[in-house]
């Protein structure tokens, strides 16, 4: 029996996961409850599941673009989503995105788990929890030098790659790579598609921005597992991307998906729950603290009230 609930009281919930296209649901794990949340940023793109692991942690997820896909890679309410699994008390999330290979070794069906970004989006995309909005006075500069969480992202490579290797050896995994993050909803002219080759991209979304920066900013430890569904537009020979195309390829990326996170929940929850052990955690916990620059007397008390909702701490001294 699936609960209906506004909000969740049970147990802090460690790990969240964001699925992309094609992942609306988490197939393997047992849904316990579901919340419609509301935050200061309005309501997450979709209601978030409460899961139950067979070895008994609850996990998040919700579907990136809703769970019918209504919601464009450039509305997606990443404000909203990045608060609603901090508010569950999330420390780590893994986001499963669909992307184009810019790479001839990075086949269709292959994993990805990037290390960098390169940011192609058009700025309008709110992007921080500070300086905009509401918020706009409250300055804040997070540190974005490593974008996904570097004690997670190799555990979570290796892990990907023991679990395909027995669920389907042909699907390759490769890890160091770089995502370009772009606009969209349309796909790239072949000139863009070789540009960022030159550029060293690897492979291409529309979706690892701003969720990975709000992220940081969330003090939440963040790794894209990225799935190939196309080789974009920069083959000479080949036609250029499309749908139809991304979708013939989604079936199998997402059963793959399915298998994957059985196998990473435990272990990722494992790795953030001890506060004294983890050391992502650590590594992240408190380090937005020394990145505001706004004096707390000038910030209106309703804006502290909104920014608390992602972190207490915030500006009581
Ligand atoms: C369906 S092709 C373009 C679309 O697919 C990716 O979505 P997601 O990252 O949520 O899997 C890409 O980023 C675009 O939003
Ligand atoms: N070629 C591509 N460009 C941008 N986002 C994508 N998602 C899947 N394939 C893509």
């Amino acid at each position: 029996m699936v609960e209906q609930l506004k909000e969740w009281k049970g147990e802090p919930i460690r790990v969240g996961v964001i699925g992309g296209s094609g992942l609306y649901k988490l197939e393997k794990i047992q849904p316990v409850a579901e919340i419609d949340m509301e935050t200061p940023w309005g309501k997450p793109s979709s209601p978030i599941t409460i899961a139950k692991t067979q070895s008994g942690v609850h996990v998040a997820f919700l579907a990136r673009h809703g769970r019918d896909h209504s919601i464009t890679p450039s509305s997606v309410p990443c404000l909203a989503n990045i608060s609603a699994l901090k508010h569950l008390g999330v420390r780590a999330i893994l986001a499963f995105s669909a992307v184009g290979s810019l790479r001839e070794e990075i086949r269709p069906k292959d994993f990805v788990i990037p290390n960098q970004i390169i940011d192609r989006t058009k700025g309008i995309r709110r992007a921080s929890f500070f300086g905009e909005g509401e918020e706009k006075g409250v300055v804040a500069h997070a540190m974005f030098g490593d974008p996904f969480d570097e004690v997670l992202r190799p555990l979570v490579e290796k892990a990907v790659r023991e679990t395909l290797e027995k669920f389907n050896p042909e699907v390759k995994v490769h890890g160091e790579k770089t995502v370009v993050c772009m606009e969209g909803p349309q796909f790239s002219t072949r000139a863009e598609s070789l540009m960022y080759r030159a550029w060293g991209g690897d492979i291409i979304n529309m979706s690892v921005l701003p969720e990975s920066k709000l992220a940081r900013e969330a003090e939440i430890s963040y790794v894209l597992i990225a799935t190939a569904t196309d080789y974009d537009a920069w083959r000479p020979s080949s036609a250029a991307v499309t749908v139809a195309e991304v979708i013939e390829c989604l079936k199998a990326n997402v059963a793959a998906s399915q298998e994957v996170t059985v196998s990473l929940l435990d272990l990722i929850h494992s790795h953030v729950s001890n506060d004294q052990e983890s050391q992502a955690f650590k590594n992240i916990q408190g380090s937005m603290k020394f990145s505001v620059m706004t004096k707390s007397s000038v910030i209106p008390q309703e804006v502290k009230e909104r920014i608390r909702y992602v972190h207490d701490w915030f500006a009581r001294e």
